[in-house]
């Protein structure tokens, strides 16, 4: 049980070096799925991939593409050819964006001989509040419709799943379908802080409105002990209190 719960936490490494990550991968040897964003692959480049890899962990590759369709499918086929397992790009790119991502990095995968990646795009950030969507970014839907068509857009586009918040994981599980994956970052057990982040729930709340996977950084990545952390997390979704 505590093994299948730990397998569905995705853990960050929101770390600035190669020596960074090294250290967090070595201090949590029980994390089995890692995500790789922006500042490490910025700083380290794709041999934070390989070491990984060797280490056969799952990876999540998390450099949230978003641009016209030519530019997201040449990501997209790199992407698919690091033999990664989950890749993100921003639904807003829009339907041909998405598309033509999606082709690309089965193209990828294939010329690499490795297995696909699933492709999964960000519905609204997590760090984005109902005031800032209507206010700031001048959306006049509701928030949770708004993330709604945006999964549904990537789901008419061929992708695997989606990351949206678990706040709205419950209706977009029940729009989508089973077989799509919700990957739910926004993740705070009680004792944690927030953050950055603003539409968050507890680890066990996320995991019963449907989520897949959370993806949970700085509760675990900056806690005295982050063993000790995952594993309290472990058992809170186990047995919330
Ligand atoms: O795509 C993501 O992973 C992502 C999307 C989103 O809407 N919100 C979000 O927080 N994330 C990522 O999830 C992680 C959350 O980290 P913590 O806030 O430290 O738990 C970060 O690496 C973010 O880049």
């Amino acid at each position: 049980m505590m093994a299948n719960v730990a397998e569905r936490i995705i853990v960050p490494l929101d770390v600035p070096t190669m020596e960074d990550a090294i250290a967090l991968l070595d201090a949590i040897p029980e994390v089995t799925f890692w995500k790789v964003g922006l500042e490490l692959f910025v700083s380290a480049g794709p041999a934070i991939l390989e070491q990984l890899k060797q280490r056969q962990k799952r990876i999540f590759l998390d450099l949230k593409f978003h641009d016209i369709p030519n530019t997201m499918a040449g990501a997209c086929r790199a992407a698919g050819r690091h033999g990664v397992d989950l890749v993100t790009v921003h639904a807003p790119a829009g339907g041909a964006a998405l598309k033509a991502a999606q082709i690309a990095a089965l193209e990828g995968a294939a010329q690499a001989d490795c297995p696909p990646p699933t492709l999964i795009a960000v519905t609204l950030l997590t760090s984005i509040s109902n005031r800032d969507l209507a206010y700031e970014l001048k959306v006049s839907l509701e928030l949770t419709d708004y993330a709604t068509q945006m999964a549904l857009l990537a789901q008419d586009s061929g992708l695997g799943g989606i990351v949206c918040s678990p706040q709205e994981a419950n209706e977009l599980r029940r729009i989508c379908g089973d077989d799509f994956l919700l990957i739910c970052p926004g993740v705070r057990p009680t004792w944690a802080a927030m953050g950055d982040q603003q539409r968050a729930m507890t680890p066990a709340q996320a995991m019963a409105a449907g989520a897949s996977y959370l993806v949970i950084g700085r509760p675990i990545t900056q806690a005295p002990d982050p063993a000790v952390a995952l594993q309290k997390i472990c058992d809170e979704i186990v047995a919330p209190g």
